[in-house]
């Protein structure tokens, strides 16, 4: 993490479109582009199903939003420094054509952050190929399973790696811990907990993630970063409340992120 820098404007922390929210999961939409708002990035649009237009315009004034078939979505996309694709984007049939688009218009130097109901569409197709190395996968044990075939119960970190090297970019395992890899790396997560274990906690992973690559840029490191700062929310959420629901954790994010920021600062000036 760096402070901002004086001579900055959104566009330099990251525009960011996040491809998300079917009828049934407005939530996922709204939580994504929630975290992704409350860690930093500059611009932040959300191409939804239509019924979540007005509740997320009404949630997070922030946020752009335009629907799965708006004519301007191939270049919003095309624009964009980091797309996510998949939190609540079902599996209907308008899914499976904007998660087409999303892959053929992707292309490096871009990032493509893939979850959720995304990464089972991929391994029903059988294709997990995208077109840009800057790719972030983001499953959870059963949709690891889903995409690598490797059963949960043998989901370890060198088998994981193995097929890691076969797909493009990065794998964020998670779990307890989350564990972030690629064909050689592995970085085990030392935040989080059981508290985190509630609906919507992996969307709002996707837009810490999002906002972090938009500010940060893509590495190992920026993403395990993420993965640290979103749970470690989580950690001070947690200290007083049973679970630590999803809006909670990201309104935590700007305090930690001031706090992380400044503690940088703090120690670049005593060197
Ligand atoms: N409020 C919302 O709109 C929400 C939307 N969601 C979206 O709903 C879609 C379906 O996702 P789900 O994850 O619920 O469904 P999945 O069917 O992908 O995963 C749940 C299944 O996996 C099994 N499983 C095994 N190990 C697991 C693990 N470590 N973590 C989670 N499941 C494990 C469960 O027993 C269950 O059978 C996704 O697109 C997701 O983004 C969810 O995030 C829930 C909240
Ligand atoms: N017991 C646990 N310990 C640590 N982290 C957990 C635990 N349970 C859940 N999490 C975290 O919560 C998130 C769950 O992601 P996911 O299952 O995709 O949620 P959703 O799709 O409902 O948003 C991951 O970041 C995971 O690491
Ligand atoms: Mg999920």
């Amino acid at each position: 993490m760096r402070p901002r820098q004086e001579a900055s404007y959104k566009g330099t922390y990251g525009r960011i479109v996040i491809v998300a929210g079917d009828v049934h999961f407005g939530g996922a939409a709204i939580m994504s582009a929630t975290a992704a708002v409350n860690a930093g990035a500059g611009l932040v649009t959300v191409a939804t199903a239509a019924a979540n237009h007005a509740p997320l315009h009404a949630r997070l004034p922030e946020a752009m939003v335009c629907t799965w078939d708006d004519a301007l979505l191939p270049e919003l996309l095309a624009r964009a420094d980091v797309v996510v694709v998949g939190p609540g984007l079902g599996d209907g049939a308008a899914a499976h054509v904007v998660l087409e688009l999303v892959l053929a218009t992707v292309t490096t130097p871009q990032t493509l952050i893939i979850d959720g109901s995304a990464i089972d569409l991929l391994a029903t197709g059988g294709d997990a190929q995208t077109h840009t190395e800057q790719t972030v996968w983001t499953p959870h044990s059963m949709e690891w399973q889903r995409l690598s075939g490797i059963p949960i119960a043998k989901q370890t970190v060198s088998q994981n790696q193995e097929f890691a090297a076969t797909i493009p970019g990065l794998v964020v395992c998670k779990g307890a811990p989350t564990v972030t890899l690629d064909g050689q790396r592995a970085i085990a997560n030392s935040t989080g907990g059981p508290a985190m274990a509630t609906g919507g906690s992996g969307d709002t992973l996707t837009g810490v993630l999002a906002a972090f690559i938009g500010q940060f840029g893509f590495s190992i490191e920026v993403v395990a970063a993420a993965v640290w700062v979103h749970s470690a929310a989580a950690d001070r959420v947690a200290a007083t409340h049973y679970v630590a629901l999803p809006t909670k954790v990201s309104a935590e994010l700007g305090t930690l992120m001031h706090e992380l920021a400044d503690s940088d600062t703090t120690e670049e000036e005593e060197q």
